[in-house]
């Protein structure tokens, strides 16, 4: 389903943050949002996610304004993995990624086979399956990760948003879960995620968003985006922006500065 955010303005009592952004995801499409800390990406993120109501403008998913969507259908076509989750008390790995199918329960819709398969899977896809039984708060910081991202799969929306997906991963794990995002929008569902890996970015999106101070300053394919002069804009560094050896995807290698003598 597609994303469309229009003349968005988001932000906290007296403290603006997103500023008029227009953005146009279409269905199947991953889009990486990226820029400095504080500068609005989960604001937007969240707001996109109908947690937040803009201050202007709307978010649509599917054309639909998510405002005049009831929770419920939102939560069918919406899910969010912030950016520090929290869980139900020594609640085990199944069970968190089993609380993904509550939007499909309902009273007269009681746990079926479809809802087991999307646990399983979700489980499966995210390498999780071994970790079932285990208590969440007594993993890694990476295992907790891979299982918050299952119970995000597990609720089989069409649009999934994800804050950070690989910021407590090791780099095997940050490419499983970005091979894994491809595949997720390979199979139609459309993806937003915030990412300060440039790289992964370049690598893994179909689009790079680049905020600056609430914001967008660029936005399309990497190899248009990611310059010196955006990152410059965007970091206050100087870098080299090479092509990587194989796609040719951007890789920012910053300038190295003076050191000092020690
Ligand atoms: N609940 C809140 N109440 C008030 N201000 C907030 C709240 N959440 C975020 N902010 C402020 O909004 C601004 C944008 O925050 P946001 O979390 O959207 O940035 P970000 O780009 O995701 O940053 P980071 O890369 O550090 O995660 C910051 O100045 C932050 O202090």
């Amino acid at each position: 389903m597609q994303i469309t955010t229009e003349r968005l303005s988001a932000g906290y009592p007296g403290h603006p943050v997103v500023q008029n952004v227009d953005l146009d995801v279409p269905s199947g499409q991953v889009v990486a949002v990226v820029g400095p800390n504080g500068c609005g990406k989960s604001t937007l993120l969240r707001t996109v996610a109908r947690l937040h109501r803009p201050a202007e403008g709307r978010v649509r998913i599917g054309g639909e304004d998510v405002w005049q969507l009831s929770r419920r259908r939102a939560a069918h076509l919406i899910a969010l993995l912030p950016q520090s989750p929290q869980a139900p008390e020594a609640v085990t790995v199944e069970g968190l990624v089993r609380y993904g199918r509550h939007p499909h329960q309902g009273l007269f819709r009681q746990w079926s086979r479809e809802d087991e398969a999307a646990v399983r899977d979700a489980l499966a896809a995210t390498g999780t399956t071994a970790l079932a039984g285990r208590r969440l708060d007594q993993l890694s910081g990476g295992q907790r990760q891979r299982c918050w991202l299952a119970m995000v799969l597990a609720q089989q929306t069409p649009v999934v948003l994800l804050d950070e997906p690989t910021s407590a991963l090791d780099l095997g794990h940050a490419v499983e879960v970005l091979e894994l995002v491809r595949e997720v929008a390979a199979a139609g569902r459309t993806v937003m995620m915030v990412l300060h890996d440039l790289a992964g970015a370049a690598r893994y999106a179909d689009t790079i968003v680049a905020m600056h101070a609430g914001h967008v300053v660029a936005h399309g394919p990497a190899h248009e985006v990611v310059t010196a002069e955006l990152v410059e804009r965007l970091y206050g560094i100087e870098a080299d922006i090479l092509a990587a050896p194989g796609d040719g995807a951007p890789v920012v290698i910053p300038t190295a500065r003076d050191r000092m003598p020690v």
